[in-house]
């Protein structure tokens, strides 16, 4: 008798943040590994995607979920945090207020989201170092202020992209499958594997 494979570890993942920090392309870049150029089309309530990764041999299933950034659509964001278990948080390095946005999207969070979600703080479009105006070390300093781990990240580049989602991926799996004897999956330390972008910084 042929045994069914169990069905793999279903986690929704949701990304958030401003309008135009790069949601939309950084799921892209993950799912299809290619940079979408050209005009900026700004995503429209709520969008989803599938990926299976092989997290230590384990097959784990994300589904992710593409929200707009666009105050408009917030009301339609709302309803989905409570299914979230994960959530990346984005902003554009190259867009101060985006950064300082990040404390009321946080806010948000804590409002609508489980208490125990999963949460990553992402600063995206690391490429682009002349336009960079929110340096590294402000993103560290926020991510520690709120015990958030943190990447700085690129969609065009690739730069940390299966990183990110790997990490929560592995996160979420240690979470719902606490094998004896497996040691603790620590989230803060497996995002110190990120490659460093550049840091320099307009003035
Ligand atoms: N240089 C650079 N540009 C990027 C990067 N990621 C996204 N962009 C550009 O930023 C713009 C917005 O990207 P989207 O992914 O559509 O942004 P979004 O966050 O999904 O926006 P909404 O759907 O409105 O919430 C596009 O013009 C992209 O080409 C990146 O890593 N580097």
């Amino acid at each position: 008798l042929k045994e069914n494979p169990p069905p793999p570890f279903s986690n929704n993942v949701m990304l958030v943040g401003d309008s135009g920090v790069g949601k939309t392309c950084l799921l892209v870049r993950f799912k299809d590994g290619a940079f979408l150029a050209g005009s900026f089309i700004s995503t429209v309530g709520i969008d989803f995607r599938n990926k299976v990764l092989n997290v230590d041999a384990v097959k784990v299933k994300l589904q992710i979920w593409d929200t707009a950034g666009q105050e408009r659509f917030r009301s339609v964001t709302h309803a989905y945090y409570r299914d979230a278990h994960a959530l990346l948080l984005l902003y554009d390095v190259t867009n101060r207020a985006s950064f300082d946005n990040i404390q009321a999207w946080l806010t948000e969070i804590h409002e609508y989201a489980q208490q125990d979600v999963v949460l990553m703080l992402l600063g995206n479009k690391v490429d682009s170092t002349q336009d960079r105006v929110v340096k590294r070390e402000d993103g560290e300093k926020l991510a520690k202020e709120y015990g958030v781990p943190f990447m700085e990240t690129s969609a065009k580049s690739g730069l940390n992209v299966d990183l990110a989602f790997t990490a929560i991926a592995k996160e979420l799996k240690h979470r719902s499958m606490k094998l004896p004897n497996e040691p603790k999956f620590k989230l803060h330390d497996y995002v110190k594997k990120e490659v460093r972008g550049s840091g320099c910084c307009r003035s």
